[in-house]
């Protein structure tokens, strides 16, 4: 029995993890459930899961939902809660899941304990890569990757080692503007944006697939996991997103990936590496997928995949700025302040203005996260 604590139970990867952890009874248990404000979402699963600890972002959705179910689980709240939980040495794996920057603190906290860390929240290896790598390894914590593409090429990798990749092909679907114009961008409507073609996933990072700022996030994500010079990660669209990576090797062979598109795999096999379990919940049929088609991605309409490849060359602050800025930019998108051709403006005139040398730190990460936000907030009100 696997004790997992789930941070964003609530949301998309965290509702597919509590549908393994009911497929597979008895191979789980729920040593705690984090949510931010969807308290009715949380309840049904502590009613159904009996996690002994929960997790909230307020004290008064603590309160409303302490006054529902009683003494059954205790509730804390805040940033601190969620420090709190993570620091409990009574979890096995760790599925860090809440999305964005407020995913970094607590998953440091796990690795700290030496947890397996299954990592959905990208965010967290985009933002601070070097530190994340450096204390996983000095407090022996294994990090899975859950993002179906890098769970690809770690399982392309199984059995290979590091110096016998010539490069890795992260594959894009190219999201729901693949074949829009980009001067029709200014006009993007946010249900358009959201209506991604082959994955359901929450809003922020289906925006993100939007712009391919998604894909320019997890470039940065696998140039840490997997330790590789920027030039051997490429970025290839498929459309039919059945092909989740690639690994090309140096003599010429090249291992993928595939599946039909379903988080609920990569996420199984981050619970269970180096094993897998009998499961019969996602079918691929080759008989029904028409074509698989490939093709170079377009920078220059999708300026955001080329600022997230810069900044890896700008290196130190700057994946920090980008990741702040396309935080706050795409949450403005949704609620309506700006356009979607705005996004990938806010993130380089960020970087043009904030970025300076800087010795990385978690202090000095967050600093940055602050001053991003604060600097977009006073600009584009
Ligand atoms: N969805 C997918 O298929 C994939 C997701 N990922 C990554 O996984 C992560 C989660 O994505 P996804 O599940 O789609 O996101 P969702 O928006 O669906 O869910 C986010 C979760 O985090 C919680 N949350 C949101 N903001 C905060 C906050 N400030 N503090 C604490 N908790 C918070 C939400 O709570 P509440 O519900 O109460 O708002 C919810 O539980 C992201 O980093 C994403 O990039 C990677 C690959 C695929
Ligand atoms: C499911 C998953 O891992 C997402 O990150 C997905 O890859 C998004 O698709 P695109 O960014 O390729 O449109
Ligand atoms: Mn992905």
């Amino acid at each position: 029995m696997k004790r997992l604590l789930i941070l964003g139970s609530t949301g998309s990867i965290g509702k597919n993890t509590l549908k393994l952890v009911k497929e597979f009874n008895g191979e789980f248990e729920i040593a705690g459930l984090t949510a931010h404000s969807n308290i009715d979402l949380l309840q049904e699963q502590i009613e159904e899961f009996k996690p002994p600890t929960v997790v909230v972002s307020d004290r008064q959705n603590a309160k409303i939902l302490g006054d529902r179910i009683g003494e059954r689980c205790e509730i804390l709240y805040g940033e601190e809660g969620l420090l709190e939980i993570a620091k409990r040495n009574n979890y096995d794996i760790l599925l860090s899941a809440i999305v964005g920057f407020a995913g970094l603190k607590p998953t440091i906290e796990s690795i700290k304990l030496g947890k397996r860390i299954a990592l959905a929240n990208k965010e967290t290896l985009v933002v601070a890569g070097e530190l994340i790598i450096e204390l996983a390894k000095k407090f022996n914590s294994e990090i899975i990757p859950v993002d179906s593409e890098h769970s690809a090429i770690f399982q392309c990798l199984q059995g290979e080692s590091k110096k016998e990749i010539e490069k890795i092909i992260l594959t894009a679907s190219g999201g729901p503007f693949l074949n829009r114009d980009k001067t029709d961008f200014e006009s993007v409507t946010i249900e358009e944006a959201l209506n991604h073609p082959n994955w359901n996933m929450g809003n922020k990072i289906t925006i993100d697939s939007a712009t391919m700022m998604n894909k320019g996030l997890e470039v940065i994500e696998a140039y840490w996991l997997f330790g590789l010079k920027k030039e051997q990660i490429e970025v290839l669209i498929h459309p039919q997103s059945v092909i989740h990576s690639m690994v090309a090797f140096r003599d010429g062979s090249i291992k993928a990936q595939l599946s039909a598109p379903d988080m609920k795999l990569p996420i199984l096999y981050a619970l269970t590496y180096p094993n897998r379990l009998n499961y019969g919940g996602v079918k691929t049929d080759f008989k029904k997928i028409a074509q698989l088609t490939f093709f170079e991605p377009d920078f220059d309409k999708f300026v955001c995949l080329k600022l997230a490849y810069d900044a890896i060359d700008k290196g130190g602050i700057a994946p920090c700025i980008l990741n702040a800025a396309n935080e706050l930019a795409v949450d403005k998108f949704l609620s309506g302040e700006i356009k979607f051709s705005q996004i990938p403006v806010i993130i380089e005139d960020a970087l043009d203005n904030l970025y300076e040398d800087a010795e990385l730190s978690l202090e000095i990460i967050e600093s940055y996260d602050k001053k991003t936000r604060n600097y977009i907030n006073n600009r584009y009100k």
